[in-house]
């Protein structure tokens, strides 16, 4: 693992961009793995910036999210797929068919897992895969616990988890008991990853993460046995990691 340390969230975002926009060129046809939550909002907007600078172009990109939760519509505003299409799918040239989300609302869940699965082998794998790190260090939403074999699955969410994105709902009550996510091996099998931290909150986990043993009970630390896996991170999030850390 390589850390990058960088100063604050914006320069964080800006790293990551460029990390990006540098793999989308290289590749005839990028497949890219995204996330949600609070951590990938400025990199998704410094996408779109050098989307309209005519800096980058995602036609050939096609795209896998790693979760989304059961019981959501695609257009639900709480839904990942709405999340994603406002943060960024309808600001650039993706063309529709290239953007895939786990569908929370398929009447047949575990068909609907085995079916993602095939659609990013269909892709060829992911090429590059974008990961922000839990509290509790999850991944995706495989949550302390999950064996590191875990395949794209139904997952019954923490309620530690419930809790830290209950400020997306009106409250605690309305954030869905279950979700789609990748599995850990499925997210593993990507060729790259890159892991964003940002901020104090997250500084203890990111220093379990680095200082920690690898164990099922803090999923993030399976990173640890990936060739190629970079986090980028920021000052706050960084307080308890004293050196440059590369292994
Ligand atoms: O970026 P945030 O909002 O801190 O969330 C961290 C992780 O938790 C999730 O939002 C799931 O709870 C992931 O999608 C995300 O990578």
């Amino acid at each position: 693992m390589d850390i990058i340390r960088v100063k604050n969230y914006q320069t964080m975002s800006e790293k990551a961009c460029g990390y990006l926009v540098d793999k989308i060129q290289a590749a005839q046809k990028p497949v890219l793995g995204l996330a949600t939550g609070s951590t990938p909002e400025g990199l998704y907007k410094q996408l779109i910036e050098k989307y309209q600078e005519g800096a980058v172009s995602f036609k050939d990109v096609s795209t896998f999210n790693l979760d989304e939760y059961v019981g959501l519509e695609r257009k639900d505003p709480n839904s990942y797929h709405y999340y994603m299409n406002e943060k960024l799918f309808k600001h650039v040239d993706l063309s529709i068919e290239n953007v895939h989300l786990p569908n929370g609302a398929a009447g047949d869940l575990q068909q609907e897992c085995r079916d993602y699965e095939a659609s990013i082998k269909q892709a060829g794998d992911v090429d590059v895969q974008i990961l922000g790190l839990g509290l509790n260090g999850h991944i995706g939403f495989n949550e302390p616990g999950t064996p590191f074999s875990s395949r794209t699955h139904v997952v019954d969410l923490d309620e530690s988890t419930r809790e830290a994105n209950a400020r997306f709902f009106e409250s605690k009550a309305d954030v869905p008991t279950q979700a789609i996510t990748m599995g850990i091996e499925s997210i593993m099998e990507s060729k790259e990853i890159v892991l964003l931290v940002s901020g104090a909150k997250k500084a203890e986990a990111l220093a379990r993460l680095i200082n920690g043993e690898i164990s099922e009970d803090f999923p993030a630390s399976v990173l640890k046995q990936h060739p190629q896996v970079t986090i980028i991170a920021d000052e706050e999030a960084c307080v308890h990691i004293r050196e440059h850390v590369h292994s």
